[in-house]
């Protein structure tokens, strides 16, 4: 059927049915193009707020559906932004390819990178660095150069020496204090010096523990060698006490049996007499007596001369006897000088520090206990005094450990030197020493400490040709009614941190 419509009416349908299809291609592409500024705006997110803001305010427009016209002044901002963004890309992008370079640079310094990682780093720096054309194009290398310092700590972290490891010097500083504290002689005392010289000078935790074990084995040498002392002087006493009292039963029954053999002779030489006495009586000749006095004595003399060869033999059985008796007792007494001597100088030594060969914290325990009895009892003037090298870890760390042990065992020698002799120094630990000063009150004590303090650091240390000047901090107080060791040593211990707060390098006080 013909359409019967008005030619306006079929217009007008065209034109609205074509502004539809308009309408419609306008929306998709207003989608499409606030998509787009969507994701656009979202990847430049972050990099500058004001960018942020009119992108923002852009989507929003966009999704509204506003006109072109409106739209056109918030590009023109987002174009200002953008142009000014690119310039600040640009120039990060000039002081990263700088840095990377630069650290590349160090990198390449570094000994011991193995050869494939030196080549890569090579042609990372020289080829590929300057093909990088965005920020972005950073991130890989950026990320191999990552991987490429952590090969290089990793060789320069096993290159270096051992306490400077991350996890080695713990165990170095402990197996040094255990070198430390060994009292040994002789021959174990050198192998201690050598070992700690190895320790000093390892730098892989093998080392460490090598020298961890010949510690150990010259310890167990050592255990065994004093018990094997201590057995063969026990076994000796035992010996000489056995042979002492063999001897003196030997030597009493010897006496006994010669007490016997000496009756009988005594008997017989009575009886001989008191016959020659009878026959004497009742002889009656001139003659006959003679020659009965004549028999009778030279039996008697023969009796004589065996009482006296037997006096002689017991004589002869008891010196040697006594002799032997002697020269044992003798022996064992050299072997109990020898051995108290051992005993003695172990206990002194364990109480001397290795090091600095003042007394030891032991000693100092020893002492202050015995310091702080007589004040109770006595209530004198006893000063406590707590003094710590001030940057001691810096001393080590720029010039080494064996630096550091010299150094401690010159300020150890001016420390005695500065003192009065009435006074107790000991090395308390480490960097630290502690002073008792008997019979010294605080107020008297300060002018000594501050002298002191003086002579310290005049002490003219030169280490790698570099004039170096060392000071201590002091804490001091004087012991008071009702203290304890503990509350006297805290109050020396607080002053001390008090002097190391208020800059090091002074005395404070805590009354
Ligand atoms: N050479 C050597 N160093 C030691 C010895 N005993 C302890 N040390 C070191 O002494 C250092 C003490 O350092 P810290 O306790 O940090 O004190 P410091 O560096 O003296 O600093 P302040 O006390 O705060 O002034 C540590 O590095 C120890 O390893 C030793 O017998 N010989």
């Amino acid at each position: 059927m013909p359409d019967k419509s008005n030619p306006m009416d079929k217009k007008l349908k065209q034109a609205i049915e074509q502004r539809i299809v308009i309408e419609s291609a306008r929306k998709t592409q207003v989608d499409t193009l606030s998509n787009f500024a969507a994701k656009l705006s979202l990847s430049c997110k972050g990099l500058d707020i004001e960018l942020d803001n009119r992108l923002a305010k852009f989507r929003s427009a966009l999704n509204k559906g506003v006109s072109f016209e409106h739209l056109s002044p918030l590009i023109n901002d987002i174009l200002v932004l953008l142009k000014n963004q690119e310039a600040i890309q640009l120039a990060h992008q000039r002081d990263l390819r700088t840095s990377v370079k630069n650290a590349g640079k160090q990198l390449q310094k570094t000994n011991g990178l193995p050869d494939n990682t030196r080549r890569t780093l090579r042609n990372l720096l020289d080829n590929e660095l300057d093909a990088v054309q965005s920020t972005h194009g950073f991130i890989p290398l950026l990320n191999q150069l990552i991987t490429i310092y952590n090969q290089a700590l990793h060789t320069k972290f096993n290159a270096l020496p051992a306490e400077q490891h991350t996890d080695t010097p713990a165990i170095a500083k402990k197996l040094l204090e255990l070198a430390h504290q060994l009292v040994l002689e002789d021959e174990a005392a050198e192998q201690i010096q050598s070992i700690r010289t190895t320790i000093l000078q390892s730098n892989t935790v093998d080392d460490l523990l090598a020298a961890a074990i010949e510690i150990i084995s010259i310890i167990v040498k050592n255990i065994n060698n004093e018990r094997q002392s201590a057995q063969s002087f026990l076994v000796s006493l035992n010996k000489t006490l056995e042979e002492l009292h063999h001897s003196i039963f030997s030597t009493s029954k010897h006496s006994e049996s010669m007490g016997i053999e000496f009756d009988v002779l005594n008997k017989r030489i009575k009886t001989k007499i008191n016959n020659l006495n009878e026959q004497t009586k009742s002889t009656t000749s001139i003659s006959s007596l003679r020659k009965l006095v004549d028999h009778e004595l030279k039996s008697l003399g023969e009796d004589f001369i065996a009482k006296e060869e037997l006096e002689r033999k017991d004589r002869k059985v008891l010196i040697t006897s006594f002799d032997k008796i002697n020269n044992r007792i003798g022996s064992l007494e050299n072997k109990l000088t020898k051995y108290k001597k051992r005993l003695n100088d172990q206990r002194f030594k364990s109480l001397l520090d290795s090091l600095t060969k003042l007394p030891n914290r032991a000693a100092f325990d020893e002492r202050y206990n015995h310091e702080m009895h007589l004040f109770n009892v006595q209530a004198s003037d006893v000063t406590l005094v707590v003094i710590d090298v001030d940057y001691f870890k810096s001393i080590n760390d720029r010039f080494g450990h064996t630096a550091g042990d010299i150094t401690l065992q010159v300020i150890a020698k001016a420390l005695q030197k500065s003192i009065e002799k009435t006074d107790f120094i000991a090395r308390y630990g480490g960097e630290e020493f502690v002073l008792l000063m008997p019979g010294t009150s605080l107020e008297h004590a300060i002018p000594q400490l501050e002298k002191l303090k003086k002579n310290i650091k005049k002490i003219p240390f030169k280490f790698k040709d570099k004039q170096i000047e060392i000071t201590v901090s002091l804490g001091a107080t004087q012991f008071k009614q009702g203290d304890t060791l503990l509350k006297a040593f805290d109050r020396a211990d607080d002053a001390l941190y008090e002097a190391k707060n208020a800059g090091r390098d002074r005395l404070c006080i805590r009354k």
